[in-house]
């Protein structure tokens, strides 16, 4: 089973089933494996020996996933980072940096050093299910990100042709820094730095195996997004 590094770009076929996963392997570099909309997922975890490696997420209600219980979220989560296929965990920065008050930040923060321990590569990600942010605070949201995990992801809602231009910039200046980073903006408007983003320095992509099973607004299917990547880098 290959490790990633996200030196270099990751294209992440998401899933909420991982018997799925031989429809990825032309496209895909992993499986993002959304566990807070699996059934049964530590089950399907157990079974997997698929050939794509695994970035498993549970993402929290608050941040517009469907794990709505804090303790048994993280638990799940813990349990899922045993399994040698996984190769990355996406921890939610809310849940790291303590700004989500309900989050268990002490859990996380162990789950976070588990993971680590294990050799598996730490995504603190951001959601923003309404807006974009300032390039200024679109950066920051970034800093904060990145400081959190070994890369900091921010999905971000575009309205226009301005906020996806927002994301580009605050990427550009992150990748500059030296962070390493992971960039999109959600939504039609968004849809184009899907594609774009990886030029500026974002180091993952997400599409959904299943075209009729998208986790997030303006995905592009996989293949798709795998031919503009490949053919814009
Ligand atoms: O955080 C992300 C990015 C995402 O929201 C997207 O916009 O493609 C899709 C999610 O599955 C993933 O966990």
């Amino acid at each position: 089973m290959p490790t990633l590094d996200f030196d270099s770009f990751v294209l992440a076929a998401a899933t909420d089933n991982l018997e799925a996963e031989p429809a990825a392997r032309e496209d895909a570099d992993a499986v993002e494996f959304r566990l807070d909309l699996a059934t049964d997922p530590l089950d399907q975890l157990a079974a997997y020996d698929g050939e794509l490696p695994l970035i498993v997420t549970n993402r929290a209600t608050w941040e517009g996933g469907e794990a709505d219980d804090e303790i048994r979220r993280l638990d799940t989560l813990e349990a899922a980072v045993d399994h040698e296929a996984v190769t990355a965990v996406d921890i939610e920065c809310g849940a790291l940096d303590g700004s989500i008050a309900a989050a268990d930040t002490n859990r996380a923060r162990q789950l976070r050093e588990t993971a680590r321990d294990a050799g598996i590569v730490v995504i603190a990600s951001v959601h923003d299910f309404e807006s974009t942010p300032s390039v200024d605070g679109l950066t920051e949201l970034l800093k904060t990100a990145s400081d959190e995990g070994d890369v900091g992801k921010l999905a971000v809602t575009a309205a226009d042709r301005s906020d996806a231009l927002a994301v580009l910039s605050a990427t550009h200046r992150a990748a500059e820094a030296g962070w390493t980073v992971a960039t999109m903006a959600m939504g039609a408007a968004g849809q184009h730095t899907r594609a774009v983003a990886p030029v500026y320095g974002s180091a993952i992509g997400y599409a959904p195996v299943d075209p009729e099973g998208a986790t997030a607004p303006g995905q592009y299917d996989l293949a798709t997004l795998r031919r503009l990547v490949d053919e814009l880098q």
